[in-house]
């Protein structure tokens, strides 16, 4: 069994072993054809200038432009199969990365940013880029430090010592820089984010005048970025300028050692002058290892940000998809907190619901009704507990199957850029062959004639740059979303929040509906006239459920919830509970 390397990014990207195999295997004969010109010069000193032959310098000149156009040739098939393995490694991460940016992961919640994409592109095109090609190039430098040992040890000894030289000061850079390029980074996504929370809000921001004081909190954090980038590269500067002065010295030393062993006839001056190339070809690699440390760093952070997200991805293509969902819900014992997060939300929640019942879900602000909600569609995992409906618990499921035959309403609704027809339809890329679904849920929920006025009606575009609906519009497609497919079970958080008088109606009549349908729905909410349309009511107070029963018995025991418009708190014991 191949051993398993601690990052997943790179365990995934084991097939492309054989290619980066071949681009090495190719790597190997360019060393070879880059003395193809100083071959050319120090033959023309040796032969042309002694013989005068114009024939000798005509092959030599044929010999040194087909070595050399084969040497472009092979620098093109290298850049080629670069770009392949880029997008190879697109293909084989891309997606996996996406999906694994937007599931919750027991250690760390769901805390992908929109830099993990950035993170990707960044890891890929080092992986495809001369980044990679300047490594194999560097490995090939000993190679050229044994030819020069072969022209006079000398010349070996030498360069021997320059690569060492520059190789510690490489790792001394490295090391140097390490700390503050950490905090680099971490600085830089902390006001990435921080901007991007000010351009989402920019209308409150506006509105309340706050733009000033964020600007210089932005600046604040921009600053402190810049800061940890100039600790960073200060010492590689000094290094970058040690190296650049022994590069620059060493021809000046080579071209010294060179006449010295000339004078002592040990050598002819084209094999100082071929010396010389040879250096530079050896220096050549390990020189631009060391000026794109930046982009070798870069690309270590960048690897560990995508390493951490990957680390648990595969736990949800383990799932089995299991039958469609029916039967009674079962919440038992379930205790939650947000991804991620330590602090208990809910505390021992249990309750059952029959198949096709409707409950009402209420509560003080904070309560948990929300939570609470998530937990119940799957997309907040409990920490201990289970939530089954049927003989299925829900953690069993395949989490994408189960969400297609699930019914939720978020309390913030945000339609993602498409159509209106591709928000209904969840982007089913089968509804747009069989629109029935997406007019069924349409008038299901009530917004036949809301899609009229519309532009142009169900191919209205929303998101960046399309049309903008108003909070109330936005709320009653994301109804019709919900009951797309006419799911048999339903999670709708404050569906009513936004909804003006008749779209509240439609909303008892979409209610009434599903409950002729045998649909299983629960509904959040602070406004209690919706509790009419309820069969049974769930309070919930401070994370546990303070009450459950049919409406009419919470609704009866507890006087308070009728009089008070917006509940606040509900007094009453847990009579009645069942779990
Ligand atoms: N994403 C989150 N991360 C961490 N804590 C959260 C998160 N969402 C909610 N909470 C916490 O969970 C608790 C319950 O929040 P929740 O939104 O479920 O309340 P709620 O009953 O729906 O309130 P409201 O009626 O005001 O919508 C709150 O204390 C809140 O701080």
């Amino acid at each position: 069994m191949k051993p398993k390397l601690a990052s997943p990014t790179l365990n995934a990207l084991r097939p492309l072993l054989p290619a980066y195999a071949g681009l090495f295997a190719l790597s190997l004969f360019l060393p070879f054809l880059y003395f193809s010109a100083p071959l050319f010069v120090s033959q023309i000193m040796e032969r042309v200038t002694t013989s005068r032959s114009e024939l000798t310098l005509f092959f030599l000149a044929i010999i040194a432009l087909f070595l050399l156009s084969v040497h472009a040739f092979l620098e093109w098939v290298r850049q080629k199969a670069l770009r392949r393995i880029g997008a190879d490694i697109d293909q084989r991460l891309g997606l996996v990365l996406f999906d694994a940016m937007h599931r919750p992961r027991p250690a760390a919640g769901l805390n992908a940013s929109p830099s993990t994409l950035n993170d990707f592109n960044i890891v890929r095109d080092t992986l495809s880029s001369t980044s990679v090609s300047a490594v194999f190039d560097a490995f090939w430098s000993p190679l050229f430090i044994i030819a020069m040992a072969l022209v006079h040890w000398v010349f070996g000894l030498y360069a021997l010592l320059m690569v060492v030289f520059s190789a510690a000061m490489s790792l001394l850079n490295a090391a140097l820089v390490k700390n503050d390029n950490e905090r680099f980074q971490r600085m830089s996504g902390k006001a990435a984010e921080f901007g991007f929370a000010v351009t989402r809000n920019v209308e409150t921001v506006r509105a309340l005048g706050m733009l000033p004081r964020l600007r210089d909190r932005w600046y604040d954090l921009h600053g402190r970025m810049l800061g940890w980038q100039q600790a960073a590269a200060r010492p590689n500067d000094i290094i970058a300028a040690v190296v650049r002065f022994v590069r620059n010295a060493q021809m000046v030393l080579i071209y010294v050692i060179g006449i010295i062993l000339f004078l002592q006839q040990e050598v002819s001056t084209s094999v100082v002058f071929i010396a010389m190339i040879v250096m530079l070809r050896a220096m050549g690699p390990i020189d631009s290892l060391i000026t794109n440390w930046r982009s070798y760093a870069g690309f270590a952070s960048a690897l560990s940000r995508v390493d951490a997200i990957l680390k648990d991805a595969t736990q949800q293509t383990n799932r089995i998809s299991l039958p469609g969902l029916s039967g009674p819900l079962v919440v038992s014992r379930v205790f939650a907190s947000a991804p991620g997060g330590d602090k208990p939300i809910l505390t021992d929640v249990s309750f059952s619901v029959a198949q096709g019942r409707t409950v009402g879900i209420v509560g003080p602000s904070g309560a948990g009704k929300s939570c609470l909600a998530r937990v119940l569609v799957g997309v907040w995992p409990p920490r201990r507990g289970s939530i089954a409906i049927g003989d299925h618990d829900l953690s069993h499921w395949n989490e994408d199957d189960l969400g297609q035959q699930m019914g939720y309403m978020p309390q913030d609704v945000e339609l993602l850029p498409g159509t209106i027809a591709e928000n209904i339809a969840r982007f089913d890329p089968k509804a747009a062959e069989d629109s029935s679904g997406i007019i069924a849920a349409a008038e299901l929920a009530g917004i036949t004639d809301l899609i009229k006025l519309l532009p142009e009606g169900y191919n209205t575009r929303v998101g960046p740059g399309g049309h903008v609906l108003s909070g109330g519009q936005r709320s009653r497609i994301a109804l019709a979303r919900a009951v797309y497919g006419m799911p048999s079970f339903i999670v709708l958080d404050e569906p009513n929040s936004n909804l003006d008088a008749l779209a509240e109606q439609s909303l008892m009549t979409m209610l009434q509906k599903l409950q002729a349908m045998q649909s299983t729905v629960l509904i959040v909410t602070h406004k209690l006239n919706i509790l009419n349309y309820c069969d049974d009511v769930l309070v919930l107070n401070a994370g546990t459920v303070q009450a459950f029963g049919t409406r009419d018995q919470i609704v009866d025991r507890i006087p308070r919830i009728r009089s008070q418009p917006n509940l606040m708190v509900i007094e009453g014991s847990a009579e009645g509970r069942r779990s």
